[in-house]
């Protein structure tokens, strides 16, 4: 699958300028850890030269929808996606099945701001087992630009979330990713998503982009909110070649880098904003997604444990024990205060002000969380079958995906 390159590489001059950069950026994501910056890097936005308008770079934007159950916040994050301030864009919505409701809302969209280019696809075509891909096939075939943004449905967008995705993509970079965080919702399920998505989640996220920026090849690409050039897609057969994989954003980054392009972080992160959020379907995403990496990524198996709270705190407080004779207890009572205000701090940056919510509720909501994650691993491991939708998946290890005839609930 993966042919030998036809597109130019960037160049030896590019690709030590890419290092430049990536690590300039990098260097941006660590100091927006530290307190003094931290409200000034993270979301510092980047603009866009615009006064050559014929030079921008067009981007064709897909939108895999599928409509059941219905989001009551889908009509509001897809009208973000007419009002982008980017001067060259198409949107290209994918509707899974005929008949389903979000194709009445893009309609009526489509009416409303009659000068935005947009069209939408139904049915989509079957290239492969990830149904994602199945669905946007249709979209990409009919994209005119020579950027691709493949955006989820959840997402709300800022006027300006494109052009700085698009300022991201230098000459030396292939795919532009944002990191995925929540819009400020009402309830404790949407405040436990923005603690796990603003703690964990971007730390994990940050500091592997950063290895990546230091050469360690380490990729985290999530495709919620993914911008890439279409061309180097298409040396590969374009989206269809990834629909063997379940999580086609991973295979999608490494390819591209392997083919010696840079991947970047963008500034804002994504602003993921569905109108119905529960417990129990964010635990069964997280549990999907850990099915997912381990299958891929099998030594995640062992290093992301090690990268929890609970069993850092558990190991480091035994080792405080025996070598130091700290009072176990003690010593784990300290690691897991200073780890959560060190958490409070990053949410602070994510957020880019303080998030919506006491200091109260952020503490209940990071314990759920940090045990949680105990469970969800285990479950992940005890069970490898992938519930996504209305489907369900076997991984093999690597990533191939094969389907498995097992109704399941929709969460
Ligand atoms: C002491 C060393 C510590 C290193 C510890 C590393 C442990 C890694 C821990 C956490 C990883 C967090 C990675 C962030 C991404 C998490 C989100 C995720 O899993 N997303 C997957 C699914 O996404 C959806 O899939 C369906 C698709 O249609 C949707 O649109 C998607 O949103 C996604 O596929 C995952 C991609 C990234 C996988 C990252 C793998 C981590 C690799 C770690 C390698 C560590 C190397 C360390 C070398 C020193
Ligand atoms: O069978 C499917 C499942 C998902 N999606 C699309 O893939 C994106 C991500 O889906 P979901 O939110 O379920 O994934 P998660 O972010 O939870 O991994 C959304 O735009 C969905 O509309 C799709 O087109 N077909």
């Amino acid at each position: 699958m993966h042919a030998p390159p036809a597109v130019a590489k960037p160049s030896e001059h590019a690709h030590k300028h890419a290092h430049k950069h990536s690590v300039d950026s990098c260097s941006t994501l660590l100091g927006s850890l530290t307190l003094d910056n931290r409200y000034r890097k993270l979301h510092r936005r980047r603009a866009l030269p615009m006064d050559g308008e014929p030079g921008v770079m067009g981007v064709s934007i897909l939108k895999p929808l599928v409509g059941t159950p219905m989001d009551p916040n889908l009509m509001t994050n897809l009208e973000t996606f007419f009002t982008l301030n980017y001067p060259k864009f198409e949107l290209l919505f994918c509707i899974q099945e005929e008949g389903d409701p979000s194709i009445m809302i893009v309609q009526q969209l489509m009416k409303k701001h009659p000068h935005v280019d947009a069209s939408y696809f139904i049915g989509g075509v079957e290239v492969g087992v990830n149904p994602k891909i199945n669905n946007m096939q249709p979209g990409y075939l009919a994209a005119k630009h020579e950027l691709v943004l493949v955006s989820d449905s959840g997402l709300l967008m800022k006027e300006d979330t494109l052009t700085d995705m698009v300022a991201h993509m230098t000459p030396d970079v292939g795919i532009v990713h944002q990191m995925p965080f929540t819009c400020d919702r009402k309830g404790w399920p949407a405040i436990l998503e923005k603690v796990y998505f603003g703690t964990s989640h971007a730390r994990m996220y940050l500091f592997l982009g950063l290895l990546d920026a230091f050469g360690l090849r380490v990729n985290c690409c999530t495709g919620m909110s993914c911008l890439m050039r279409k061309k180097v897609l298409d040396e590969d057969g374009g989206i269809s070649a990834f629909g063997v994989y379940l999580a086609e954003d991973y295979f999608f980054a490494k390819y591209i880098q392997g083919r010696g392009w840079g991947i970047r972080i963008s500034s804002q992160p994504a602003c993921q904003n569905a109108g119905t959020t529960r417990v129990k379907g964010f635990l069964s995403r997280l549990t999907r997604w850990c099915k997912l990496r381990i299958a891929m990524v099998p030594h995640t198996l062992f290093l992301e444990p090690l990268s929890e709270c609970m069993v850092l705190g558990l190991i480091a407080s035994w080792a405080g024990a025996v070598l130091l004779r700290a009072d176990y207890l003690t010593f784990f009572l300290f690691h897991t205060l200073t780890w959560s205000l060190a958490d409070w701090i990053m949410l602070n940056i994510v957020q880019n002000g303080p998030p919506p919510f006491s200091k109260f509720e952020f503490v209940i909501s990071w314990l759920f969380r940090e045990i949680s994650a105990i469970f969800i691993f285990v479950h992940a491991v005890w069970n490898p079958v992938i519930s996504w939708r209305h489907k369900s998946f076997k991984l093999r290890w690597g990533g191939i995906a094969e389907p498995v005839n097992t109704k399941v609930a929709v969460m």
